[in-house]
């Protein structure tokens, strides 16, 4: 019998070694799954590389591998290697990132059951190679020099590098990835294409299919049946797939002939995991790059402050699309001052749209053209509320409000998910005359109908209002039916939330308004302006997309803080000088990108247990930090985030500062394996976590 090390899914907590022993009859390859006995179970694990620096045991304690799926390839060195850094970097054990990021179908087999589904694939039809392809367009002046810097590394010609492709909305990116896509297939590679949601954009994948005909492309995404998504991987890791399209938990498909990883929108903020092992697939794209030794390609209209960093500092090499395709003009954006507008007569609400906006609608409808109005706030009102006694539609459950949705007469938790029926009178005080406090997509939908009512369309009948939100595309396909009909012209103006801003090529919208954004500037996270600004930037950069109709193409910001830099930034279509600002900021401030942190995250129905446990780890963590270190790592005391309670569950963190994310792994190397320990010293602590590069604070 041999000895192997099996890499099986136990958190880094619970006290184990990162890989266990077992008895093999033969040699396995590391990357070879198993099954493997654990307690009374029998549980999936992965053959790891043997630690050399691990403890001799004694092979008679050992028990032997329950099985070996030997029809599966061993998964390769380049794709642990990934898997360890990940461990290593986010706190977290090698077979809990390993095992997660399996297909949880793959998890589950045995054997035979692969067999079968090895057999099924082999049958299916490969693509025609010889399936013509649409003719391409002749790459506009800026995509061609970019592409000349980018082609010879997707051939593997030229060293590899991570590049930032910085190109304003509209100037053709999706181009330059096909392109890249198309230059490592050519030479005989695969390509990995990473979307932050990519039901959002099913536009993206369309043109992916469309351009290559004759190859395999694959999708990777949690909206995938278990099937599916066995399937998809399956044919990554075999070879078969040439081009896989996926969302953050694509970054760790196994693809044996890489050549080029693409990270759109490379800002979203989707791309860090926000439960289980918190990682950033954006991040862990480049280091996989690196690895791999094949270029990387992020993309976006407005970068994070950390890539723009690292392109100025020259680690990452800048390419730049600083103008729309067909020479398309930005939109003029316009800020209203809100505060300059008439006030409504006493007792009245103020109108949703001040009127110049309402006229620069009416102006779009009667030419035919769609406006597209921003709310990033669903339902119909935030809160019900009582006049008489004060009394607000709070959450039992939670430290926020119950959001009133008119359609379903329900008062809903967007934290916690509880919902009853909105009462008829006031809970506390019996008075009838309860009222909607603000505004949610829901309700603007329905007020512009009514504000735009009295005018016709050049085709006759009423001004059509459409609605896009989380609560209007719930239903499988609803999404896509919904972007379909604008895109088809059906809809004259159309109401959403963050998801109409992203990516969609529209060619009909003239006019983008954002009703009343101001909200989002005043939470206590300093990415707050950073996410703003690349949210209306983004939104504006769905005005004017047909390069007919741009010069006329508009952005209107109803503000209350018209002063905010940011709204001149945005005027002038300057990223470099908001981010610049920005940066400066946070560079007197000590704060990411020229700082690194990681917090811990608690839960407890005590905040007193939450509050002690937090206390004991940070003292943990101050007793580590040798003297000198002083002013290079920081450790805070535990803070209630801005919703401290959710669910019934207190939640509370700590965060830890460092001047360079080497001093602040060193710190967590040590300090996290503490943290186990110590929380079962905590009863009634619910849940905890560690997250490295957090993105909300
Ligand atoms: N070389 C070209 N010739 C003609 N049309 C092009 C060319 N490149 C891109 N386009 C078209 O220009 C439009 C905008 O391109 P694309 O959607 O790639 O922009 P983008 O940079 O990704 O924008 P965003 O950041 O807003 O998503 C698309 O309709 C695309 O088909
Ligand atoms: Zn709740």
């Amino acid at each position: 019998m041999i000895r192997v090390s099996v890499a099986v899914e136990t958190p880094q907590y619970a006290g184990l070694a990162p890989c266990l022993d077992y008895l093999s009859e033969q040699p396995l390859l590391p990357g070879t799954l198993v099954r493997v006995p654990l307690g009374k179970r029998d549980v999936p694990g992965l053959v790891w590389d043997v630690d050399p620096d691990a403890a001799p045991c004694d092979d008679r304690l050992l028990k032997p591998v329950s099985e070996v799926l030997q029809a599966l390839p061993p998964l390769d060195g380049p794709w642990r290697r990934l898997i360890d850094f990940s461990a290593r970097y986010y706190q977290r054990s090698v077979g809990e990132i390993a095992l997660a990021v399996l297909p949880p179908e793959l998890r589950r087999l045995e054997a035979d059951g692969l067999d079968r589904r090895l057999v099924k694939l082999a049958r299916r039809p490969a693509p025609d190679p010889s399936a013509e392809a649409p003719p391409r367009p002749a790459l506009s002046p800026g995509q061609a020099a970019v592409l000349a810097t980018l082609l010879p590394a997707c051939r593997g010609d030229a060293d590899p590098a991570c590049h930032l492709l910085h190109g304003v909305t509209g100037s053709g990116k999706t181009e330059v990835y096909l392109r890249s896509a198309e230059a490592a297939l050519e030479a005989g590679r695969q390509a990995l294409v990473l979307v932050p949601e990519i039901n959002l954009t099913p536009q993206l994948e369309a043109r992916f299919a469309e351009r290559f005909p004759g190859r395999r492309l694959v999708t990777l995404h949690s909206g995938l049946t278990p099937a599916q998504r066995l399937q998809h991987w399956l044919l990554a890791h075999l070879g078969q797939a040439d081009l896989v399209l996926g969302t953050r938990l694509a970054v760790f498909c196994p693809l044996p002939r890489l050549g080029v990883v693409v990270v759109d929108e490379e800002h979203d903020p989707s791309y860090k995991q926000q439960d289980g092992a918190r990682y950033s697939a954006r991040d862990l794209a480049v280091y996989r790059g690196h690895l791999e030794r094949v270029p990387v390609l992020l993309g976006s209209a407005t970068p994070s402050l950390e890539t723009w960093l690292h392109a100025q500092a020259g680690r990452y090499r800048l390419l730049s699309l600083p103008e729309r395709i067909g020479q398309g003009e930005l939109p003029r954006v316009t800020v209203l001052d809100m505060t300059q507008q008439p006030k409504p007569p006493a007792g009245r609400e103020a109108p949703p749209l001040a009127a110049p906006l309402l006229q620069a609608m009416r102006q779009r409808v009667e030419r035919g053209e769609q406006t597209l109005l921003f709310l990033n706030r669903r339902g119909f009102a935030p809160v019900l509320g009582c006049s008489a006694c004060g009394w607000k539609s709070g959450c039992p459950h939670c430290s926020a409000w119950r959001v009133f949705h008119k359609r379903d007469r329900t008062l809903r938790c967007h934290h916690c998910g509880f919902a009853d029926r909105v009462p008829r009178a006031c809970p506390d005080c019996g008075n009838l005359d309860i009222e909607p406090i603000g505004r949610g997509t829901e309700r603007l939908e329905e007020q512009v109908a009514e504000l735009l009512q009295d005018i016709e369309r050049p085709g006759g009948g009423p001004v059509r209002v459409a609605r896009i939100d989380a609560d209007s595309t719930r239903l499988k396909g609803s999404l896509e039916a919904q972007l379909a009909a604008v895109h088809a012209g059906d809809v004259d103006v159309l109401v959403g939330t963050q998801m109409v801003t992203k990516g969609h090529d529209f060619r009909r919208v003239t006019l983008v308004a954002a009703v009343n954004p101001d909200g989002a500037l005043f939470t206590s996270d300093f990415r707050a302006p950073e996410r703003l600004f690349a949210t209306l930037m983004q939104a504006a950069g769905r005005a004017g997309r047909d390069a007919q109709a741009a010069a006329r193409s508009e952005m209107w910001i109803q503000t209350w803080t018209p002063g905010h830099a940011l709204f001149a930034a945005l005027r002038a279509h300057d990223f470099a000088a908001f981010a610049q600002s920005q940066l400066a900021e946070r560079e007197m401030a000590g704060l990411p990108p020229y700082s690194h942190l990681a917090l811990l995250r608690c839960e407890a129905r005590d905040p007193a247990v939450a509050e002690a446990f937090l206390r004991e780890a940070r003292d943990a963590a101050r007793a580590l930090m040798p003297p000198e270190l002083a002013d290079e790592l920081v450790v805070y005391s535990p803070v209630a985030p801005h919703v401290a309670k959710v669910a019934g569950f207190e939640r509370r963190q700590m965060l830890l500062e460092a001047r360079s994310r080497a001093r602040l792994q060193w710190l967590l190397a040590q300090w996290a394996p503490q943290l186990g320990p110590l929380r079962a010293a905590h009863k009634g602590l619910a849940r905890w976590a560690v997250d490295v590069d957090p993105l909300d604070i």
